[in-house]
């Protein structure tokens, strides 16, 4: 396990304890920290298209749509006949949360999903292979007769990303590939509104089976929203999934609206924390804003300049660490929010995955915290149930960090970890 991000040391943080024994791929409850991802598999073919493209094919621009069998074969004809194929990439948000979590942390993560039982050469469960990090442990993956999600990622001149989602046979996953025993020694359960949308599906049994064997044994369960019209569609199923089953809630400025109706992201991050823990809330060039509740007694007050919008003083409290609602005798709402990284890369080659980024740094800090708190469970880190290592406006500055990394980059995943310096940074950036 890394630490997560930077900043001068206050506590001792065990990172380099000796392995006992050879380092094995799989992981053990018992020993390991890691994180569960339960995705619908899914490999992002990027092509290069034009707005009449997206028309042709009745696609809605900037969301995920799926098409089926018929459509995706004409897209596929077209796209191959016209040579705008430029690359595979595995992808799923889920599956891209977890990958960038193992290489930031340097640690092991477990997907659930399923994979092609037989893999061919260039076929997309090998292109889907290839790009995850070896520290994913896939060994309790479903095998499938066909073959996993295609996301067609088609790119405007705007540079805008379009998703075309072809399922083969992603959300064949079912319940009885849920194995309790990895769950309950989880750090954290991370997975996706996804499912919804595939009703009749086994995949959306499975993935409330992961969500009530982590319930039920106390581990953090995360949820990311998806796209915008998926939570529109499936809004009050989602909202009962949330209040039964989610501590942490990731979502964009879109994605928040269409849960809450509210367009401002404060006023929507503070109702949603009527039914959770922790809100990520990713703006684009707006920056993002983690949320979540903190015990009045243990409220941190910040050096940084006072920020206010529809909520005045909004982030006055945002170095205190973020715990679960009920674990506070007087719980407090406390709201952090940090503009793009530098203002963002000079140059955005993909913004594909940069709110998957943010989530896995966040992942990062609450699975530090679990790892932390079993090497020393004495340390002062842990006079309260604290839900992550650090503030909330210091897991903003990371997960802010991490976006920057994937929007720098092609590919919608971490190729690897943080630099280890960084030239270009006031030091100031990490020292808070
Ligand atoms: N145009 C931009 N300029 C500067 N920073 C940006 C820009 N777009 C995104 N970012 C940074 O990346 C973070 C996440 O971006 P965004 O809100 O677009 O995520 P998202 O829509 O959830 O993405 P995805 O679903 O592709 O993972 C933002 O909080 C911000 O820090
Ligand atoms: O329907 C879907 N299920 C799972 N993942 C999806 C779906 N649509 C798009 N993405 C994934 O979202 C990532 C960016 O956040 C992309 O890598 C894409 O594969």
């Amino acid at each position: 396990m890394k630490f997560p991000g930077r900043r001068k040391l206050k506590h001792y943080f065990p990172v380099s304890q000796p392995k006992p024994i050879l380092p094995t791929s799989e992981v053990r409850p018992d020993k390991d920290t890691y994180v569960v991802g339960l995705d619908e598999t899914i490999v992002d073919v990027v092509a290069n298209v034009t707005d009449a493209f997206l028309i042709k094919f009745g696609i809605k621009k900037g969301l995920s749509n799926l098409v089926d069998a018929d459509t995706a074969a004409a897209i596929f004809v077209e796209l191959t006949a016209e040579q705008c194929i430029s690359d595979h990439f595995a992808g799923g948000t889920i599956g891209n949360t977890i990958h960038n979590y193992s290489v930031l942390a340097d640690d092991k993560s477990v997907l659930l999903g399923v994979m092609s039982a037989n893999i061919g050469l260039g076929s997309p469960a090998y292109h889907y292979i290839c790009h995850t990090s070896s520290k994913v442990d896939m060994n309790h993956l479903q095998g499938v007769a066909g073959d996993i999600g295609r996301g067609i990622t088609l790119i405007t001149p705007d540079g805008e990303r379009t998703f075309a989602i072809a399922p083969g046979d992603m959300d064949e996953l079912d319940a009885d590939h849920i194995p309790e025993s990895i769950v309950a020694g989880a750090a954290a359960l991370v997975t996706c509104a996804y499912p919804l949308r595939h009703q009749g599906k086994p995949i959306k049994q499975a993935m409330i089976q992961a969500l009530q064997y982590a319930h039920q044994n106390q581990v953090p369960t995360v949820l990311t929203l998806g796209t915008s019209h998926l939570v529109e569609e499936h809004r009050d199923e989602l909202l009962s999934l949330i209040k039964q089953y989610i501590n942490v809630l990731a979502m964009n400025e879109l994605e928040a609206e269409a849960l809450t109706g509210l367009s401002d992201p404060l006023e929507a991050a503070s109702e949603i924390l009527n039914y959770v823990d922790i809100v990520l809330l990713t703006a684009g060039p707006e920056g993002m804003y983690l949320c979540g509740h903190t015990e009045d007694e243990m409220k941190r007050e910040t050096t940084n300049p006072i920020k206010s919008g529809r909520l005045a003083d909004f982030n006055r409290w945002e170095f205190s660490r973020p715990m679960l609602r009920e674990a506070c005798q007087h719980p407090i709402k406390v709201f952090s929010h940090i503009d793009p990284y530098m203002g963002g890369p000079e140059k955005i080659r993909n913004t594909n995955g940069a709110g998957d980024g943010a989530l896995s740094a966040l992942l990062h800090d609450i699975s530090a915290n679990h790892f932390h708190k079993s090497a020393m469970p004495n340390s002062t880190k842990h006079l309260a149930p604290f839900l992550a290592y650090s503030s909330f406006a210091q897991i903003c500055k990371y997960a802010n960090r991490v976006s920057y990394e994937i929007l720098a980059q092609n590919a919608s995943r971490l190729s690897r970890g943080l630099p280890e310096r960084e030239d270009s940074l006031e030091e100031a950036y990490w020292e808070k």
